[in-house]
Formats: structure tokens, C-alpha cells, sequence
């Protein structure tokens, strides 16, 4: 890093717990569960798509969603330009951080959320620093936003790490950042450039030029949604990427079991889902109480029409044979039930690999009955 702000001292090795003994599993191959699950009671298995089908390579993903962020940064927010020649170390940060955006600190707290490892920017806290700051065993802080954010999905590790670089640089560089600005306010800034990035095309433009450059082949999907199927379940996708995206990375993640791989258009992917949820809004969309419309998606123009006609009233519906077309926009879990044709979310397994941006609607409130 070619800049005010400070070294890391070291990477990656921080965060982790040290393993007790060598694994011989590989990590993909490792299940870990919390829960018991009947397989015999589901009828249905859905998926999220980014960073569950789709596994972004971080070194180029999240490299891309670090530079557009600075780029941002500098053009739009006055930040200065040599935060253009900065580096991202994508090994650095790890899920389950948290951080503190008053104080300009990263924290690695138990289960019990007593703060074991507290970093300002790149610099360790000194015992007696991260009891000043964070109290000793008996108070503790609830650690939630608004003044506090969780690193709980890959997406956020480019966006730790750039405020990380960003408490440095202005602790030694207090006259080069916006006036008026702090911790705090830098972490916004952050968080609405980034935020700016998922929605202006600076990513789905630049993965949909080259999937392979950012996304992992992965050989086992095909298969996997074919023994779903063949074992009777319905499969479905439900993602907040909208269809223009979501097409192009399922055409290259199913891409290798398809006959026509040189059409990026030809939609076979879609034999392998019964029922495709674009722009879900997801944790919202299984919520109860959402009454979000559906629309339906024309897959070669991506036009939108209304849908809730067409797959009618949930009580009408048991009678109605499935809708022929699959691939939606918007709607809620209800509008799900009617296109799997199952009567309660307890049939339902969900697989996603973020538990709050997927089901959760807040750290406390499960949605009723879904596996996940
Ligand atoms: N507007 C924002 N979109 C974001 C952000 N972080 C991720 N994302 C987008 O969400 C979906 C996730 O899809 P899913 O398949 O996991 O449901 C994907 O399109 C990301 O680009 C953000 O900070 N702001
Ligand atoms: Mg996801």
C-alpha cells in the first residue's frame, strides 16, 4: 500500500482459530449441522444464487468491488486520489467481524460477545485499550448496528478491509480526508459506494464480460439439481439478482452440461429449476406479511408482466395445474407455495449462504417453518 495509511502487520492468520489437528477433508466436502433435518418431509429445495450456486473468487470479485468502491470514493465524494494506488489483501479480513464505526476498530468477539481481539485500522488494541473501550467481562455492549456493522457475507470483506485502510490513512493524514468527516461518516461512505457498485453495473457488467475470471467452476451443480429432480422434488432459485444477471451466471455455471454453449441466450439452465425467483428482496421476500406483486419475466426480452392473475388465488390454486412459465420477478413465499404447489414452508429447504440477508428478519425472528 502506497500510502499514509499504515502496513498490515500480517495477514489472514489473525482472525482464525489455529486448528487443533491437521484436516485431511477438504473444507468442500466437510458438513457441518446444527440442526436435524428429515429429508423425507421436504418436497421442495431451493437455492440462493451469489455465494451459494455462484462462489465468487474473492481475489478477483472482491478486488473489482474494492477498486470500484475507491473510484467512487474519489470521484464522487471528494476523497483524495492516492487512495487509487491502494492494495487489497483479500486473505486479511474473515466473516464474523464486527465493526465498531465510532471508534474506527475491528473486533473479534466470542459467543458470548466478550471482545477477544480488537484491532484500530491495521493496529492491535492493548488489553487495556479494548477494556477502556469495550468493558470488562461483566458489561457488555449488544455490538448491533447502528453504530456497530456486521462482516456476516462475503461481500463485506472488501469494504472492512477499505475502512480498515481509511482509519489509518486518516489518523495520520487528518487534513487529506473531507472535512467534517470521521470514523463513522467514513464507514457510510464506504457502505453507499459499495452499495453503488452492486447497483450501477460496476460488477455485473465487468462478471458478465468474463464469468470465469470471477466465478469458480463448479461441475457438481448439474448433477446435484438432477438427483433433486429425479428423487421427485421440485428445485427453484430465488435471488436478489435481477434476471439480466442471474441468466448470464447460471447459463455459465450449468454451461458445461449444455449442448449450445455458444448461445449465451439459449436458457437451457432453466430445465434444471421448476420455478426461478429474479429480484426477490430477500429477507423480505419470506416474510408473512409481505405483499410485494410478482411479475413475470419474458426470458429473450427481460419484460416484465403481471403475474398474479395468471397463478391465481391461493385457495383456487390447489386446483390449478402448474403455470408453464418459471422464471419471475419480485412476489413473496406465498406466491412461492402456489408455483411449487406445497401447502407449508416445512416442506421447504432453502440453501443460502447468508442466514440474516436470506431468511432472517432481524437476529431474532426466524422465518416460520422454512429449513435453511
Ligand atoms: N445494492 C446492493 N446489492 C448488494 C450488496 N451486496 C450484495 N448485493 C447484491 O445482492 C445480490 C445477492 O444475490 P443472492 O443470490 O445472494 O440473493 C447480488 O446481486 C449482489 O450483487 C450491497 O451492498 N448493495
Ligand atoms: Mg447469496
Amino acid at each position: 500500500m502506497d500510502s499514509g495509511a499504515v502496513e498490515p502487520a500480517s495477514t489472514g492468520a489473525i482472525w482464525s482459530t489455529p486448528s487443533v489437528e491437521p484436516r485431511s477433508i477438504s473444507i468442500g466436502k466437510q458438513i457441518f449441522c446444527n440442526r436435524s433435518l428429515n429429508m423425507r418431509n421436504i418436497t421442495a429445495v431451493g437455492f440462493d444464487m451469489d455465494y451459494t450456486l455462484a462462489q465468487y473468487k474473492p481475489e478477483t470479485f472482491e478486488a473489482l468491488a474494492y477498486h470500484g468502491t475507491i473510484e467512487k470514493l474519489v470521484k464522487d465524494l471528494n476523497y483524495p486520489e492516492e487512495l487509487l494506488t491502494w492494495q487489497f489483501d483479500w486473505k486479511y479480513m474473515v466473516r464474523g467481524l464486527v465493526l465498531d464505526k465510532k471508534r474506527g476498530n475491528i473486533l473479534k468477539m466470542d459467543r458470548h460477545k466478550y471482545v477477544k481481539v480488537a484491532y484500530h485500522g491495521f493496529r492491535e488494541m492493548s488489553k487495556e485499550e479494548k477494556v477502556a473501550a469495550y468493558g470488562s467481562t461483566l458489561i457488555r455492549d449488544s455490538f448491533d448496528e447502528p453504530d456497530y456493522a456486521l462482516i456476516d457475507t462475503l461481500f463485506s470483506l472488501g469494504e472492512a478491509y477499505l475502512f480498515a485502510q481509511l482509519v489509518d490513512f486518516m489518523d495520520s493524514n487528518p487534513a487529506k480526508v473531507p472535512s467534517g468527516t470521521d470514523y463513522a461518516h467514513m464507514y457510510r461512505d464506504v457502505r453507499s459506494a459499495v452499495d453503488l457498485c452492486h447497483r450501477d453495473g460496476t460488477l455485473k457488467r465487468m462478471v458478465a464480460k468474463e464469468p470465469s475470471r470471477y466465478i469458480n467452476e463448479d461441475l457438481a451443480i448439474v448433477p446435484m439439481l438432477q438427483m433433486l429432480r429425479k428423487s421427485g422434488r421440485s428445485t427453484f432459485l430465488v435471488t436478489n439478482s435481477l434476471w439480466d444477471y442471474t441468466d448470464v451466471v447460471m447459463n455459465y455455471l450449468c454451461g458445461p452440461y449444455m449442448s449450445d454453449v455458444s448461445s449465451s441466450h439459449n436458457h437451457k439452465w432453466l430445465e434444471y429449476f421448476d420455478v426461478v425467483i429474479t429480484g426477490s428482496s430477500k429477507p423480505s421476500f419470506f416474510h408473512d406479511d409481505n405483499r410485494t406483486g410478482l411479475f413475470e419475466v419474458e426470458p429473450d426480452s427481460g419484460k416484465l408482466l403481471n403475474a398474479d392473475l395468471q397463478i391465481g388465488s391461493p385457495r383456487s390454486s390447489q386446483h390449478q395445474p402448474k403455470p408453464i412459465h418459471k422464471v419471475y420477478q419480485g412476489g413473496n413465499v406465498g406466491h412461492l407455495h402456489r408455483l411449487l404447489s406445497v401447502a407449508s414452508s416445512s416442506q421447504i429447504l432453502y440453501v443460502g449462504d447468508h442466514i440474516y440477508g436470506d431468511i432472517l428478519r432481524s437476529k431474532k425472528v426466524l422465518v416460520g417453518g422454512l429449513c435453511w
